[in-house]
């Protein structure tokens, strides 16, 4: 397994994002908690490039450079085929042995290899999917508890509930006896963030964990993550451009691989740069509108071996300039926004 946490090649040592990275995270965001920009990041990712291992010229994550701090609700929004998946496999230290991971992820300023893998948890769409259907719900919370804090049955019994308490589950004993089945897709969701919580990781990656909840569950399992998110960092992957904006602090827009614009969720609501981003907020109602799935603009996303030299936007966008044909534009800070575009003025 080449993308495993050993599988991480470090091309730097410096885990310190230059300046206009940090400054995208001078928040008072419409109404977010303060997040404290000046502390140690949780998640720090810089040049992260993922290549298909026998064809190491294809490229699923280009570059790819941010960094998340405690406390930060951080939404990665782009349309099928982005690679927001490949990011949270490399971040998570599972990304697929066909797979090879260049580039530098810290966690805490530790480097993925040297960082215990509790230290991250994540939580998926379809919690079901990961649930065992034939063990009741308390064997296997209690059987996660016993092995990260090796504690007695009892013990192990106790804490579960007390986890099933803190993601508002009210009767925890009654539903340590049921079986995933016998529950909803909100309460599945409930436990598999109780697991999580279980790990006490300093950074949560929520993979469209609401996508297959009514919109009145959706709202309690984001106001969950809400309460939690003062003890970790949390990289949410959504599809829906009303949530991004609605719950986080910063939306990340990744595009054929590329991380294309990163911004304030409000800033980049309302001016967004890149032509990219442009297209998909167009489709959106203000921030008090309702929510929104992803409107991608005509034309559609290059698949990995088909990606060229110079601007992966280019075939969709109606500003190109000759430089985006061979040159694929970097990130760089505009004011408190990165952006990759090499025609701003459009
Ligand atoms: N193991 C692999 N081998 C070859 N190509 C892969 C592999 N894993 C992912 N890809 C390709 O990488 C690209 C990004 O895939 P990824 O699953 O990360 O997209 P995504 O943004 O998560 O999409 P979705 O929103 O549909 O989940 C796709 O073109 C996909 O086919």
């Amino acid at each position: 397994m080449v993308c495993s946490e050993g599988g991480i090649m470090d091309q730097t040592s410096s885990h310190a994002l230059e300046a206009p990275y940090a400054r995208t995270l001078e928040h008072g965001s419409a109404g977010r908690p303060a997040i404290a920009a000046g502390s140690a990041p949780i998640l720090s990712i810089t040049g992260l490039t993922v290549v298909l291992a026998e064809q190491p010229e294809t490229r699923l994550l280009d570059a790819v450079q941010f960094e998340l701090r405690k406390g930060e609700f951080f939404a990665l929004v782009g349309e099928s085929g982005s690679g927001k998946s490949v990011l949270c496999s490399a971040i998570m230290g599972v990304a697929s042995s066909e797979l090879r991971c260049l580039g530098d992820i810290h966690i805490e300023g530790r480097r993925l290899s040297d960082v215990d893998r509790r230290q991250r948890a994540m939580i998926y769409q379809q919690p079901s999917l990961y649930l065992n259907p034939v063990r009741r719900i308390g064997f296997q919370l209690r059987e996660t508890v016993q092995v990260i804090d090796g504690l007695s049955k009892k013990e192990a019994s106790e804490r579960a509930a007390d986890l099933l308490r803190d993601v508002g589950i009210n009767d925890p004993n009654e539903t340590m006896r049921k079986y995933p089945h016998e529950m909803s897709g909100g309460m599945n969701q409930r436990v598999m963030i109780a697991m999580a919580l279980a790990m006490k990781p300093k950074l949560l990656i929520a993979d469209e964990p609401t996508s297959a909840l009514d919109v009145t569950t959706q709202k309690q399992i984001l106001d969950l993550l809400e309460q939690l998110r003062s003890a970790m960092a949390i990289l949410f992957v959504t599809h829906d451009l009303g949530i991004a904006l609605q719950r986080s602090d910063r939306i990340g827009v990744l595009y054929a691989g590329q991380l294309v614009e990163i911004g304030r969720a409000d800033l980049t609501a309302r001016t967004p740069l890149h032509p990219y981003t442009r297209a998909l907020f167009s489709a959106v109602p203000p921030l008090s509108g309702r929510p929104r799935r992803l409107h991608s603009p005509a034309g559609s996303l290059p698949e990995p071996t088909q990606r060229q030299a110079g601007c992966n936007f280019a075939s969709r966008c109606s500003g190109t300039l000759d430089i985006c044909q061979h040159t694929r534009p970097a990130l760089q800070g505009i004011a408190q926004q990165l952006v990759a575009c090499h025609n701003l003025e459009a």
